[in-house]
């Protein structure tokens, strides 16, 4: 699903788990969007539950989730806590008969996944992966365009960022390897998701050969630089490459086929920026073409449609833009890829994909 009109029938009852730098935000969209109602949010210390309560001063804060999780009221649950607490607070919130937004990485190991999918099924919840570029009206496009044929069979696809380092985190999760898992399952999941997105026609990715360094010789693990070279089971093959040791936050992708191009960027003076620049050039085989983005597009609007679909879901039976089964494989991808920066081998997916 990319660009939808979404008409809600009931308000569907939200709890947030995790009011940090991003959790914000998804509090922040689930009280605008309509249809939606925030009705619990957890946070850890006492400085985040007091900046709940001001913020939100009618919606219930818990300082532990598990009171979050006994509301029965609560239809959904939204959780946005470091990756390595994933699993944990979401078969929780899962066994405790909640449907799930689930932030990415669904989870930081194939064996938590797995777990989590099947929590889902046995319960009968519906499970959606935070990759909200899914959502973009830029990102989105070209994957429309693509459908539609316009640049023939896609043959090769380059997903680039160049970006400012990354944040710590609470408790400086993010530069520690054990609670993060790898800098793969950051940001780059983003793109392997998305080139995985745009070359559906060419198959599942069969392989992936990986480089990776970083700035800080005593921290080799924390990688500030990394490529990746993924080839499709019908021979297309993506790139994906991101450097953290640049500025701001500009993001490309170029997407060739037998036939034309697709060539789209976006720009921001970080991540979460609501004014960006951005533009989609296409080659259609004959002339090269501006195709118009109507729509703003960042990950903070992203944030605010994935809330609206969700609505949508759990209303209307609509799909959800990325089920835990996609999550699941962009986990593989960044898994396949860490052990392929290792052992400076090309690694096949077979062996993390299969159950
Ligand atoms: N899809 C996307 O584009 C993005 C996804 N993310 C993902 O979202 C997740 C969170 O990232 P981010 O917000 O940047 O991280 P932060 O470190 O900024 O925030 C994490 C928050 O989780 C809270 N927390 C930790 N444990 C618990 C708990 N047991 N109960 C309730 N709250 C808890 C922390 O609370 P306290 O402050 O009290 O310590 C903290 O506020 C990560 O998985 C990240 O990968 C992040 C950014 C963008
Ligand atoms: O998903 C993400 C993970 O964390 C990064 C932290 O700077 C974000 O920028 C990114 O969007």
């Amino acid at each position: 699903m990319t660009q939808q009109a979404y008409n809600s029938t009931k308000n569907i009852r939200f709890g947030l788990i995790g009011f940090g730098a991003w959790g914000k935000h998804h509090a922040d969209a689930i009280h605008k969007t309509d249809g939606a109602e925030l009705v619990g949010i957890s946070a850890r210390s006492g400085s985040s539950c007091k900046d709940a309560r001001d913020t939100y001063p009618d919606t219930t804060v818990y300082s532990n989730y598990e009171d979050l999780l006994a509301d029965d009221s609560i239809e959904i649950v939204d959780i946005v806590v470091p990756s390595y607490l994933h699993h944990e607070i979401a078969s929780k919130a899962l066994k405790a008969g909640k449907h799930l937004l689930l932030e990415k990485p669904m989870a930081i190991s194939m064996s938590e996944c797995d777990d989590l999918i099947n929590i889902a099924k046995e319960n009968k919840r519906i499970f959606a992966v935070g990759h909200e570029l899914r959502l973009s009206s830029l990102w989105g496009k070209v994957k429309d365009l693509i459908e539609e044929g316009y640049i023939g069979d896609p043959q090769y696809a380059l997903v680039e960022l160049s970006r400012n380092p990354y944040r710590l985190g609470a408790d400086g999760w993010r530069y520690d390897i054990s609670r993060v898992g790898n800098w793969i399952l950051e940001e780059p999941i983003h793109f392997f998701d998305l080139a995985r997105w745009y070359l559906a026609q060419s198959g599942e990715p069969v392989s992936v050969y990986a480089s990776a360094n970083s700035r800080q010789p005593d921290h080799p693990e924390l990688q500030d630089n990394f490529s990746a070279i993924l080839k499709f089971d019908k021979g297309a093959y993506a790139v994906v490459t991101q450097t953290l040791s640049a500025f701001e936050h500009h993001q490309t992708v170029k997407v060739t086929g037998t036939k034309g191009a697709l060539w789209a960027s976006w720009s921001g003076a970080m991540d979460r920026t609501r004014h960006p620049t951005f533009s989609l050039r296409g080659f259609n085989g004959e002339n090269v073409e501006e195709i118009p983005i109507e729509k703003m597009t960042g990950e903070l609007y992203e944030l605010e449609d994935q809330i609206a679909m969700l609505v949508e879901v759990l209303n209307n039976n609509g799909s959800l833009a990325c089920p835990a089964e996609e999550g699941r494989w962009s986990v593989a991808m960044c898994l396949a890829a860490q052990r392929s920066v290792e052992t400076g081998l090309p690694v096949s997916f077979q062996d993390f994909v299969k159950r």
